[in-house]
């Protein structure tokens, strides 16, 4: 894929936006506001306006047993389990399977009043990441989602207002080897997640109505995929 010509784009995005999951909430800058907490899983947000709309960056923090970051990504990238766990997708198209890990995606989302409906055109890449701190146990993986210009969708012509995101899902797994030198079970893994996003509506929506669709959507979001993915795998042999 690196034939590609979006494969600078994405080898740039991929970079930054990791190492921007890698930051803590209280490192990457002030302004984090925890919003929604259930468990293991916390979740912040900045409230940011660009050109007058919300654009609110959210930054979501989770540690799930049982399951690995490749397990994680692998459910989050690929297209056929989407409409199980995405629960606001209205229709997807799998614009161009650009190579195995790189994917050119169209969607479009449920409407939600008041707000006119709205579609989004992004590339998505997977890809493991060498653990940078050298520590033992198993790579870091992540997904990269980019809105990009499609000619063959051109923003706003239709019935949708079109959506620019930007989302990193940060997955590293960690195993706590058995005492009795025994296999490693899933009882003996965990993944921690860190989901960022960065979504900006496109066309005006209120305020108001942002905040609460974000509020309510993101931690309904990342606890139906991570239950999802518990499902999908707690009988399967563990892939790391
Ligand atoms: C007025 C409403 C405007 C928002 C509409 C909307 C736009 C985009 C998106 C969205 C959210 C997550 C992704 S992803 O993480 O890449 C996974 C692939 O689907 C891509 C798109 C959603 C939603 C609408 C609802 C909403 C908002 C947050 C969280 C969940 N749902």
């Amino acid at each position: 894929a690196s034939s590609h010509p979006l494969w600078p784009d994405i080898e740039r995005k991929v970079a930054s936006q990791v190492s921007m999951a890698k930051l803590g909430v209280g490192e990457c800058g002030a302004g984090w506001q925890l919003f929604a907490e259930d468990g293991e899983m916390k979740m912040y947000r900045r409230e940011e306006e660009v050109d007058g709309l919300v654009v609110d960056p959210l930054k979501a923090v989770h540690v799930v047993k049982g399951i690995t970051g490749f397990e994680v990504c692998h459910h989050f990238f690929s297209p056929q389990y989407r409409y199980d766990w995405e629960t606001t997708l209205e229709h997807m198209v799998v614009v161009e399977t650009i190579s195995e890990d790189t994917i050119l995606f169209q969607q479009t989302h449920k409407r939600i009043w008041p707000a006119s409906q709205r579609d989004a055109v992004f590339w998505s890449h997977m890809r493991r990441l060498p653990d940078d701190q050298d520590r033992e146990g198993p790579d870091l993986w992540t997904v990269v989602n980019q809105s990009t210009e499609l000619p063959q969708y051109p923003a706003n012509t239709g019935k949708c207002v079109r959506v620019y995101l930007t989302v990193c899902l940060l997955c590293q797994t960690l195993v706590n080897p058995p005492k009795n030198g025994g296999p490693v079970t899933r009882d003996d893994i965990s993944c921690k997640i860190t989901y960022c996003s960065v979504v900006n509506p496109g066309g005006w929506a209120p305020a108001s109505v942002l905040r609460a669709v974000y509020k309510r959507e993101y931690p309904k979001f990342l606890k139906r995929f991570t239950a999802y993915v518990m499902s999908k795998t707690k009988d399967k042999p563990i892939r790391f």
